[in-house]
């Protein structure tokens, strides 16, 4: 730990260690991290937009930091049970991603997945989105939120945190719903099933929102307090901007075209129309809810990585345990 202890300035930085880039990826020198064949081709088959450098560099050691926590949290629960004279079985260790629309949370979480899979005992990891929870459109226009898509109120956040502590004591057959981005709706009776994984992954704009207070000044709990680990993934919000605009772009010309699209109506637009009505999304949804609900939650998380104009990893910030 000692050799963390100053920033990339040399500065002590409260109660957090940065590391630019390049110190991260010595990391990755220091210690044998190799990805094999079969990794790269599932990496491949994912068409994960990935660099295989960024991988190497900086999201290999950030799975190396994360199984020492979880070997941390093995022994704790080792030596728990042996004090307590217990014999319960070990609980997931859950990770909560986060981080604006369109600053690569799911490409993050779904590459964690991969690489943490690949760990030498296996472990089984789930991922789950939190848009599954988002109330459905019907029930968005009855709380008049429709157009808050994304925002904390726009979620059953009772049945989230109902959904991860029913993973976390180890439950079997724990389900949750579906949200599809082309229907831009909860899909009905569909429900994924999460069956007593190693590892939970929980990607979501919201997942580090501390607990709410109650009516009568109580608090709550909330998912992040049953994170393990959790990831904060940051870039400047004009860099965010411009990858939502160049995203909807893409969609535009691909998943737009889908007949059963709600969005089919963008693909008939000009560019400059679409990408004027997208930026609109941004800037009355997307953009306000980066600033007044999810960058507050950035400290709260453990690793805060930090993206350049082309998704580069600039500088990774670990919360000192
Ligand atoms: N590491 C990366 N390298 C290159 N492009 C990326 C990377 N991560 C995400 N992207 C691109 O940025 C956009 C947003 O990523 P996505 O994971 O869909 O974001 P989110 O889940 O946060 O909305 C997508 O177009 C994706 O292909
Ligand atoms: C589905 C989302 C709310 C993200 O959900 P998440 O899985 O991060 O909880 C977001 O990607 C989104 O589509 N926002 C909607 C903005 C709009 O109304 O178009």
């Amino acid at each position: 730990m000692a050799a963390m202890s100053l920033d990339s300035s040399g500065e002590t930085n409260g109660p957090y260690v940065e590391r630019d880039r390049e110190a991260w990826a010595e990391l990755a020198a220091s210690t044998p991290m190799t990805l094999d064949e079969e990794t790269l081709s599932r990496l491949r088959g994912m068409n994960d937009p990935t660099s295989l450098q960024e991988v190497i560099e900086v999201y290999l050691p950030l799975t190396r930091l994360m199984s020492e926590y979880f070997r941390h949290f093995g022994d704790l629960y080792r030596s728990t049970n042996d004090f307590l004279r217990l014999s319960v079985g070990r609980t997931p260790f859950v990770i909560g991603v986060a981080g604006s629309v369109a600053v690569g949370k799911s490409t993050t979480a779904r590459l964690l997945k991969e690489l943490l899979s690949r760990w030498p005992h296996h472990p089984h990891v789930e991922l789950l989105t939190t848009d599954g929870f988002l109330f459905p459109n019907a029930e968005l226009e009855r709380r008049g939120a429709l157009h808050r898509k994304g925002f904390p109120e726009s979620y059953d956040r009772r049945a989230l945190l109902r959904f991860v502590m029913d993973v976390k004591s180890g439950k079997p057959s724990v389900t949750a719903p579906v949200y599809s981005h082309l229907s831009y709706d909860i899909v009905p009776d569909r429900r994924i099933v999460v069956n007593q994984p190693d590892i939970l992954i929980v990607e979501g704009l919201n997942v580090l929102q501390p607990a709410r207070q109650r009516a009568d000044g109580t608090t709550s709990l909330a998912v992040s307090d049953f994170f393990d680990f959790s990831v904060y993934v940051d870039a400047s919000t004009e860099d965010i901007r411009t990858w939502f605009l160049q995203r909807f772009s893409t969609l535009r010309d691909t998943a737009f075209r889908d007949p059963g699209s709600y969005f089919r109506r963008f693909a008939a637009m000009s560019q400059d129309e679409a990408l004027a009505y997208a930026g609109n999304i941004w800037d009355t949804i997307n953009g306000p809810n980066l600033v007044t609900n999810i960058l507050p939650t950035r400290g709260r998380a453990t690793a805060i990585m930090r993206k350049g104009t082309n998704h580069d990893v600039r500088w990774v910030r670990i919360r000192k345990v």
